[in-house]
Parts: C-alpha cells; sequence; structure tokens
C-alpha cells in the first residue's frame, strides 16, 4: 500500500541524513540515497493527500513567504553578559561561588551565528522562530527547514523547546562569497551577517543553497524533564537526534575553566566555523537556579569574548626607513 511506502521512505531517508550530517557517518551511497529520494518525490506527488511538511522531499526548500510571521516565545529567551578580561572571568566566578558554594562549570565554543529556538511538539518539528527582542521572534520554520542536520522527529512525544545557533561554517561562507565575486554581488562582511541573511530569506529554495548548520546548547524545560545538568540535558538531546558540540568541555575549577580559553584561542583558526568566545555555564540546575537572572541575562552563565583581533601593523610602518 503506497501510504505505509511513504511512511517507510520517509523514516529511512530520515535516518540517511542524521547519518550524514549528524554522525558524519553515512551508511548509503549517494546514488541509493538520491534514488529512494526520487522514489519518494514520485509517490508524493500521486498521493497529495498524504503532504507532509516535515517530509525529507521539504528539505531543499520551495516555500516562499511574502513576509515573516511573530511567534512569542513560550519561554524568554535571554542573552549572555559579557566579559572582556581574565579577571572579570575570575570576578564572575567568585560572585557565584560566593553565592551558592563550589562549582562545577560547563564550557562552550561561543559559536558566531545566530540564536534559534525549535519547537516539537508528539515528536515532530512544529516551527523554528529567531530570538527577536527575547519575547516575539520571527517564524523562520520553513528557512531552518532546510538545515538537515536538524531532526524533523524526534522519539520524543512531549512539547520540547531545543535552543542553539544556526550558523554559516566557514567553508560555505568561502564558497558563497566567491560565487557573490563571480556574480559581481556584493561580498557578505562575515559568516554571521550571511547565515542572518540567509535565514531571512522569504524563499527557501534561497536558505537551502546556503550550506547552513546549526549546534544545539540550550534546553530550557531540562530540570522540568529530570535533569539535574546542563550537560545532562545536552546528552539527552544527543540522542534525539540533535547536533551539539563535541568539545564541550566539564570543568571542576575557574582555573580549568581558563584553559579552556587558553586551549581554544589556539585552536580558534582551525575550527570549521567561527567563534567570538567561549561561554561558560554553571553546570548543576540547582544551582543555576539559585543564582537567577538579571533583568536580561542569567547570572549563572557568561560570555567571554575574544579581544578584538589586532590588525598586524606592518613594521615597515613602526621603522621610519632613513
Ligand atoms: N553562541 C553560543 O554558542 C551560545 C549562546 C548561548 C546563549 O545565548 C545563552 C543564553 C541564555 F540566556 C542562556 C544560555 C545560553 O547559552 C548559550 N550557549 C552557547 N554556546
Amino acid at each position: 500500500m503506497s501510504e505505509e511506502r511513504v511512511l517507510a521512505l520517509r523514516r529511512q531517508l530520515n535516518q540517511y541524513n542524521y547519518e550524514y550530517h549528524v554522525l558524519d557517518h553515512p551508511t548509503v551511497s549517494d546514488a541509493e540515497y538520491d534514488r529512494l529520494m526520487r522514489e519518494l518525490i514520485t509517490l508524493e506527488e500521486q498521493h497529495p493527500e498524504l503532504f507532509d511538511p516535515n517530509s525529507p522531499t521539504q528539505r531543499v526548500g520551495g516555500q516562499v513567504l511574502d513576509e515573516f510571521n511573530k511567534i512569542t516565545h513560550k519561554r524568554p529567551m535571554l542573552s549572555l553578559g559579557d566579559v572582556f578580561s581574565r579577571e572579570e572571568l575570575f570576578e564572575f566566578a567568585r560572585k557565584a561561588e560566593a553565592e551558592v558554594g563550589p562549582v562545577d562549570y560547563c564550557c562552550e565554543c561561543k559559536i558566531d551565528g545566530l540564536a534559534m529556538s525549535l519547537n516539537y511538539q508528539h515528536g515532530r518539528f512544529q516551527y523554528a522562530v529567531t530570538r527577536g527582542d527575547g519575547v516575539v521572534g520571527e517564524d523562520v520554520t520553513h528557512n531552518v527547514r532546510t538545515i538537515k542536520s536538524i531532526p524533523m522527529e524526534i522519539d520524543y512525544e512531549g512539547e520540547l523547546e531545543v535552543r542553539g545557533e544556526v550558523y554559516m561554517p566557514k567553508a560555505s561562507f568561502q564558497r558563497l562569497n566567491e560565487k557573490r565575486r563571480e556574480m559581481g554581488e556584493e561580498e557578505f562582511a562575515n559568516p554571521r551577517n550571511a547565515a542572518a541573511g540567509s535565514i531571512r530569506q522569504l524563499d527557501s529554495k534561497i536558505a537551502a543553497s546556503r550550506g547552513l548548520d546549526a549546534l544545539w546548547y540550550h534546553v530550557p524545560q531540562g530540570p522540568q524533564l529530570g535533569h539535574h545538568q546542563h550537560l545532562e540535558s545536552l546528552a539527552f538531546i544527543q540522542t534525539l537526534g540533535f547536533r551539539t558540540n563535541p568539545l564541550n568541555r566539564l570543568c571542576h575549577s575557574i582555573e580549568e575553566v581558563w584553559q579552556f580559553v587558553e586551549d581554544l584561542t589556539l585552536m580558534r583558526s582551525d575550527l570549521p566555523y567561527e567563534i567570538d568566545g567561549i561561554v561558560i555555564k554553571v553546570n548543576d540546575y540547582a544551582k543555576q537556579q539559585q543564582l537567577g537572572f538579571t533583568a536580561k541575562t542569567p547570572k549563572w552563565a557568561i560570555a567571554y569574548k575574544f579581544p578584538a583581533e589586532q590588525a598586524v601593523t606592518r613594521l615597515e610602518n613602526i621603522f621610519v626607513t632613513v
């Protein structure tokens, strides 16, 4: 019966997407993947009554909006406070530990993209919304659907929100700007602007062509899911098929946190994505609860920003040739 075949093909192609885009470990050839995709496209054309926006056939884009709708966040989406020096970072830790005692910290790359909130219900992707003003964001579901490392179906029935960063990998950025140079179009200044410009396209075919990716780093409902630490929630969403950053590191002291900052400062230019700092979070949810929030930012997390890269001063500008 073709409905069963359609559902089986969708599950199979979703699994292949996961293996290719999340595990980076495909188990089938591109030819086999394309053959199954063509079979599904044909069957869906013959059975419009089986249309499903989450079908793997919809990830290549095709929807063109005339404007962006607004969505009110179920939970306010805040931003991070910044610190710019080792001293300020140690002061952040001193204040936190004065209030809640010794803490473990989770250290993460601060991906330089745009913050994104995904919503799932009954195990299915419902919508994606930008941070906006923290209360109301833009509905960018049609474009986020084209990011193939984002699962459209998860093995969790309740309402689930997952937050992270949509970004443009450095390789995609180079390719995009090369193409724009050839077309005589203005180039994007940096991958962050390119990602934001791509997500704000009304035509999802354009977004689909930009080679965007995403990493997920916050589960607002973590405590309600029975998790006791932030890293426990990240392990949970990883089992659901979300990409999390393998570089995330649990640190038992602010000195270890600083070691992570130094390690990543050295690794930064070799990463496949741009980072503008390091995010440090108190790992234990009970201690996060005790620390709470300011009006705009959590008191249990901070962003350490890398110093702006000094333009290299050319030596001959310093030594006047006599
Ligand atoms: N750019 C990032 O890579 C990144 C950003 C945030 C946030 O903006 C953020 C904001 C909150 F209110 C709470 C946790 C957060 O965690 C975060 N973690 C990250 N790794």
